[in-house]
């Protein structure tokens, strides 16, 4: 058994592996990430035989992560991966491959392993970011964009008189500021994936991972698209599948 842990910009997603399965766990926020909280998660587990961490959120939680690993199983192998420039058959298109966020990086590479295809990957994190792979396992760049939670965040943060709740309305013009805020942030999102899929002159499989992916793929006004919340998760599992 292996641990794979996935540490976002607002939750740490985490999982166990038997036999190339993913068996997730509970994701965590990361406000709620602490030595107490992290131990209640895992004490119950089998000590796995290595994990493998990736993080884009912060780094006080990364060293967290890795000193509870330590205090649960002692000498454990504590894998931080890394974006790369070519790995598992994908071509990462940063002129500076380490500057992709890894979560991006092992979405890309979870597609290729378990699709095969030319996609769009949105990931509706905290960020939405887009990630374009061509036929060839070509990443073709892609697009960084505020999450629904940040807008709204953002909204409030730069205004007088704006605030929101957690209440999902109908999705059309709204007559309250909640309901207007909650339709002109997920339109925001819509949009986006909208305009990238227009540009295609091929066709890509939309794939959408991340909190936020059920939301956003509901309101979309394209082909079917693939909703696969483990991706970042799954990229972990090729890496250390690749080492063994
Ligand atoms: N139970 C939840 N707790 C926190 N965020 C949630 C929850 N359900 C949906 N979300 C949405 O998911 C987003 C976080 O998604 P996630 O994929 O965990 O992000 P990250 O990888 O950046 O940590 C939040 O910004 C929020 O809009
Ligand atoms: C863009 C991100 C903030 C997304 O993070 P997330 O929303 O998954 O927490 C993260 O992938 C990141 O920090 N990337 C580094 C910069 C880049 O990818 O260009
Ligand atoms: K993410």
């Amino acid at each position: 058994m292996n641990l794979l842990i996935d540490m976002g910009n607002s939750r740490l997603k985490w999982a166990m592996t038997m036999a190339g399965q993913i068996m997730a766990g509970p994701p965590l926020a990361n406000d709620r990430v602490d030595r107490q909280a992290l131990i209640k998660l895992w004490k119950g587990i089998y000590r796995p035989r290595r994990i493998a961490v990736s993080c884009v959120g912060a780094g006080h939680l990364l060293e967290l992560v890795q000193s509870v690993a330590r205090d649960l199983w002692l000498d454990i192998d504590v894998i931080l991966v890394k974006s790369q420039a070519q790995a598992f058959g994908v071509i990462n298109a940063y002129q500076q491959p380490e500057k992709l966020g890894v979560d991006r990086w092992l979405s890309l590479v979870a597609v290729w392993q378990k699709y095969h295809c030319p996609a769009c990957i949105v990931d509706c994190g905290t960020a939405i970011t887009v990630d374009l792979i061509n036929a060839e396992g070509r990443h073709q760049g892609g697009m960084i964009s505020p999450g629904l939670m940040l807008m709204k965040n953002a909204l409030v943060q730069g205004t007088a008189a704006l605030k929101f709740d957690d209440t999902n309305y109908s999705f059309e013009p709204a007559n309250s500021t909640e309901a207007a805020i909650y339709s002109g942030t997920l339109a925001a999102a819509v949009g986006l994936i909208e305009h990238v899929m227009s540009k295609q002159t091929t066709n890509l499989q939309l794939i959408l991972t991340g909190g936020d992916a059920e939301l956003i793929a509901g309101q979309l006004n394209l082909a079917p698209s693939i909703v696969d919340k483990d991706l970042v998760l799954r990229g972990l599992l090729c890496v250390l599948e690749g080492r063994t």
